[in-house]
């Protein structure tokens, strides 16, 4: 397989996967990690190795070395893979994930940035996520008539501030997230629940359904929630680890241990809360925007620099979500037709956040 982002939280876990289930590695893509992407190489032998900087090639280990976003896309286009994962954070994820499904490649999708900007663009076919609420939903359905679908968020690492003090955080204290360990990016739409608004978008081009929704469940046991047309609804409970909707995405079908199985008795109690817009202001647009994926474009743009612009501490915690909100009514009315459309709303979104 192709593995792009492999030094990263998903890339790192889904190389234990693949190394379990001694599936070969023919290209590893990779940032700035060159130690560990060295570490990589030594065990797992790719054909190709990308990185992001021209200027780091000669650290890397290996004899076929290619730098940058272009050279990303040409080792998908030479790879004899079938499957490639996509582990990259953000939009530079998006253009990987439309090579390879233009080439008919299957893609395990982690970077659900790819689906929030072009949703619309994408073949769903070639589809498989990497998160654990989609895959605690998948796991749920089983073709059955559901009425409403429900994920569940951790509520980030603010959820038990004060909101008076929650306009002082700074990127360190945004990256305490409560459950899970996962790259920065990510850990800060946990805390703004930016990442749940995300997932509701990738969950309406996955399952083709707006009847969905997302609720607090603080131990992050309960992954997702299906409500059926009888009157049932069935919950996905599994460990804090990402490994499991890993191995399913690259062996189709599971059957032998993964995770240690919940332990019912020691858990405790499981509450489902609302999610308060005061605490987490994105949540205004959650009903609108699932109405209007197509505006995904937008938001991911401004938030991608809004994040930039809090770790430089140039606006605060809640300042993030003023920026997405003040874009988000500005192009409220753009629509793309074509992907080059969407490539040129995410610039104009970024240059008008960036003013
Ligand atoms: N972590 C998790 O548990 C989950 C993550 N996801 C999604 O998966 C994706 C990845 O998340 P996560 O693993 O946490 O993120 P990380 O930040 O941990 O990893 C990102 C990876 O992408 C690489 N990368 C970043 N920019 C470039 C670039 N320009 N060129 C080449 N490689 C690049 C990084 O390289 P380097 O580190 O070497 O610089 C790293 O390998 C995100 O879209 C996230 O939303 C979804 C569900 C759960
Ligand atoms: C592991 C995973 O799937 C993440 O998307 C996780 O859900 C993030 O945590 P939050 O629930 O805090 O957004
Ligand atoms: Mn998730």
């Amino acid at each position: 397989m192709v593995l792009l982002g492999s030094t990263g939280s998903i890339g790192v876990n889904t190389l234990i996967i693949a190394k379990r289930y001694n599936i070969a590695i023919e290209t590893l893509v990779a940032g700035n990690n060159i130690d560990l992407l060295n570490e990589q190489i030594a065990e797992h032998h790719p054909k190709t190795v990308v990185i992001a900087n021209e200027a780091d090639r000669a650290k890397v280990n290996h004899t076929d070395v290619r730098a940058g976003s272009k050279a990303i896309l040409e080792a998908i286009e030479e790879s004899k893979s079938e499957t490639v994962v996509n582990a990259l954070v953000g939009y530079v994820g998006l253009a990987p994930t439309l090579k390879a499904t233009s080439l008919g490649k299957k893609v395990a999708l982690a970077n659900k940035e790819s689906l929030v900007v072009a949703g619309e663009f994408i073949d769903m076919s070639l589809i498989t996520p990497i998160d654990s609420e989609h895959f605690g939903l998948w796991y749920l359905m089983n073709d059955r008539p559901f009425s409403k679908l429900y994920i569940t968020a951790s509520g980030g690492a603010f959820r038990e501030w004060e909101i008076a003090k929650m306009k002082n955080a700074n990127f360190a204290d945004a990256l305490k997230h409560p459950n899970w360990s996962m790259g920065d990016k990510i850990t800060i739409d946990s805390a703004t629940m930016t990442n749940k608004l995300f997932e509701l978008l990738e969950a309406k081009w996955l399952f083709d359904t707006t009847d969905i929704d997302a609720l607090i469940e603080k131990k992050s046991m309960v992954h997702a929630l299906a409500e059926f047309k009888d009157g049932s609804t069935t919950a996905h409970f599994a460990g804090v680890d990402m490994k499991l909707p890993i191995a399913f995405a690259l062996r189709g079908e599971v059957t032998e241990p993964i995770l240690p199985p919940t332990d019912l008795l020691t858990m405790g109690s499981i509450e489902f809360l609302p999610i308060e817009e005061r605490r987490y202001p994105i949540w205004q647009i959650k009903e609108h925007i699932l109405g209007n994926p197509h505006l995904g474009v937008v938001v991911n743009a401004a938030n991608e620099e809004a994040i930039e612009a809090f770790k430089r501490e140039q606006c605060s915690f809640f300042g993030m979500s003023e920026m997405v909100l003040d874009a988000y009514k500005k192009f409220e009315n753009f629509k793309a037709d074509t992907i080059d459309e969407i490539i040129a709303i995410d610039k104009e979104v970024r240059a008008y956040v960036k003013k």
